[in-house]
């Protein structure tokens, strides 16, 4: 299973910092929606240009004109690009065009699906890389919240997912078992006293 760290930070300067930080314990390293939108598409550039042997995700949670925000995300040096599940299939379908184009991938961000079961097995028909199985922060907040139906989703979708939306070292091995391909982990490192040695520990708990 790969690990991928999600920078929810606000500047360049920082996510370069902390990207310098825990490459070494990271298959993805992902630009978060906040700090693309704070930073613009060159903190993707930045990134990849320091990185250039990891997968640069760029968390554009498109929702409309896929072909093109994917596009634009690609030439600044994405790897892997979201698109919405809730999004016209139009939206997909153009977003997986471009990914084509660059020979690069979309991922669909499965957010407020209700149905993530049925949404995940017909994004991947429109050529999803793979799936992204989320809680988004908000919905973490909520009072009982817990990474389990996610887990379930992924387990039952029968296709190639992340799992996203809490998950720490607690939670990492269930993610594992779930048969996740990739855990993202947002919080639970740049949230951490010792950024590094989250990543390191994360990493440690998987194979
Ligand atoms: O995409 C996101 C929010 O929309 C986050 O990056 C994702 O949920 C991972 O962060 P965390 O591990 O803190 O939940």
């Amino acid at each position: 299973m790969k690990l991928q760290v999600a920078m929810d930070l606000l500047t360049t300067e920082a996510a370069l910092e902390l990207a310098g930080q825990v490459a070494e314990y990271v298959d993805i390293i992902e630009l978060g929606t906040p700090l693309i939108k704070a930073a613009g598409l060159s903190a993707v550039t930045a990134i990849k240009k320091a990185h250039p042997d990891k997968i640069v995700f760029a968390d554009m949670k498109t929702m409309d004109a896929g072909e093109l925000e994917a596009d634009i995300a690609f030439k600044a040096g994405a790897d892997l690009v979201t698109i919405l599940g809730t999004a016209d299939d139009s939206t997909i379908a153009g977003g997986v065009k471009a990914a084509k184009a660059h020979n690069k991938g979309i991922v669909v961000d499965l957010i407020g699906v209700a149905d993530k079961v049925t949404r995940a097995k017909e994004v991947r028909a429109l050529g999803a890389k793979f799936v992204e199985m989320h809680a988004g922060l908000d919905e973490q907040a909520k009072p009982g919240y817990d990474l389990n139906g996610l887990l379930r989703a992924g387990e039952e979708a029968r296709v190639p997912f992340s799992v996203a939306g809490g998950v720490n070292l607690t939670t990492i091995e269930a993610v594992q078992r779930a048969g996740a391909d990739v855990a993202v982990a947002g919080g639970a490192i740049y949230g951490a006293a010792d950024p590094a040695l989250a990543a390191k520990q994360l990493r440690a708990a998987i194979s």
